[in-house]
């Protein structure tokens, strides 16, 4: 059979293909065989394969950056507006390559899919770290033969990958945006995460993580894990002046009805439940929960200090997850660094998604590095 070349497998209209990589060895001395992942591109990949700018999702994110709704997407891009012809990064200019993660469920492998012997992976999926994201995305792109990238970009765990790959592959990188993230995970991310974690595993339908093909999954403590979640993704004022303490239309909250914050976080429950797998959900936070540029690298400051990619870090001023004194830490330690961007919004971590003027400006910032130095 025909084996594909790069630019047939990496359509220019942001078609979903899986590509099998291999086997994919982790940082903690497993390996996970036969791994595939999902893959959506934008824009035509150049002759010399110089023009590939990464694009890195964050924890429920997925390939699909841009576009709409329907068949294989549950819903719109998540950076609706940022990549196309004219858009800030500019597809008759660049190749926009997005992957969902190694773990993921969204197409690639991760603890749904089959595993070696036919029946889901489930428990047996082994755990992993950003490092081994990294390490994945890795492996497609020598499979495509693309030496160098123009530009990694992302936010929050997309930012955690980005960090990854300027400090592993520092050869590989012209330039990169990394948005509302921290160089190492913090006591609070943790004390959330290990709390979502848990009510996942808690719920009876978890069944160890072996729950895949039982006709039950625990979406009772995935649905509680988002709530909790999506609180740390938004900020005390923005809820409360979107819903101070009202009821929602229609119920009383002393009488058995809900508070309209309340009907508002589990319609983002719902929302997620319809579209994620909760043993993904446990693995990626467990990876986030991991992420230390500094471990085996003499520490984060020397780890930081090795970045010789140009790079542009930002923040959202109200992220109460990802505070900004972590990014100024990350625009301190980081060489190539220019001045710490702030967002200036009112929607906390999740600005890094909302706040389209402020990324479109980022992103076009990020494109002129890419231009100058790729
Ligand atoms: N809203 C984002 C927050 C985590 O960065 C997500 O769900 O991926």
């Amino acid at each position: 059979m025909h084996e594909l070349s790069p630019h047939e497998l990496l359509r220019p209209d942001g078609t979903l293909t899986r590509i099998p990589i291999g086997t994919v060895q982790l940082e903690s001395g497993a390996e996970v065989p036969d791994v595939t992942l999902a893959v959506q591109s934008w824009g035509r990949l150049s002759p010399n394969r110089d023009n590939v700018v990464l694009v890195e999702h964050a924890l429920t994110g997925d390939s699909h950056v841009t576009g709409p709704a329907g068949g294989e997407h549950p819903s719109p891009g998540w950076w609706e507006g940022m990549i196309g012809p004219g858009a800030p990064i500019d597809t008759d200019e660049w190749c926009v390559v997005a992957v969902n993660v190694l773990g993921g469920c969204r197409g690639s492998t991760g603890p749904a899919s089959p595993g070696p012997d036919g029946a889901p992976w489930g428990s047996r999926f082994p755990w992993i770290s950003i490092r081994d994201q990294v390490t994945s995305e890795r492996m497609l792109l020598d499979l495509l033969g693309i030496d160098r990238i123009a530009a990694v970009v992302g936010g929050s765990m997309g930012g955690m990958r980005t960090l990854e790959w300027e400090i592993e592959y520092p050869e590989r990188v012209a330039a990169a945006l990394v948005l509302a993230v921290g160089a190492r995970a913090t006591a609070d991310q943790i004390g959330t995460q290990t709390t979502q974690i848990e009510a996942v595993r808690s719920d009876p339908d978890w069944q160890g993580g072996n729950y895949h093909g039982t006709g039950r999954a625990p979406l009772a403590g995935l649905r509680i894990a988002r709530r909790i979640a999506h609180l740390t993704y938004r900020t005390e004022h923005e809820l409360d002046s979107r819903f101070a303490n009202s009821a929602q239309h229609g119920e009383d909250p002393w009488d058995g009805g809900r508070y309209s914050v309340q009907s508002y976080l589990e319609h983002q429950a719902d929302k997620l439940v319809g579209r994620f797998d909760a043993g993904t959900y446990v693995l990626l936070s467990e990876a986030m929960n991991r992420h230390d540029v500094g471990r085996g690298r003499g520490g984060v400051r020397a780890a930081l200090a090795s970045i010789v990619t140009p790079t542009i870090v930002a923040g959202v001023v109200s992220d109460r997850l990802y505070p900004l004194r972590l990014q100024e830490e990350l625009a301190a330690d980081i060489p190539t660094s220019g001045e710490l961007r702030v967002l200036d919004s009112r929607d906390g971590h999740d600005g890094f998604l909302t706040e389209a003027d402020g990324v479109a400006k980022l992103l076009a910032e990020t494109m002129d590095l890419a231009r100058t130095h790729r």
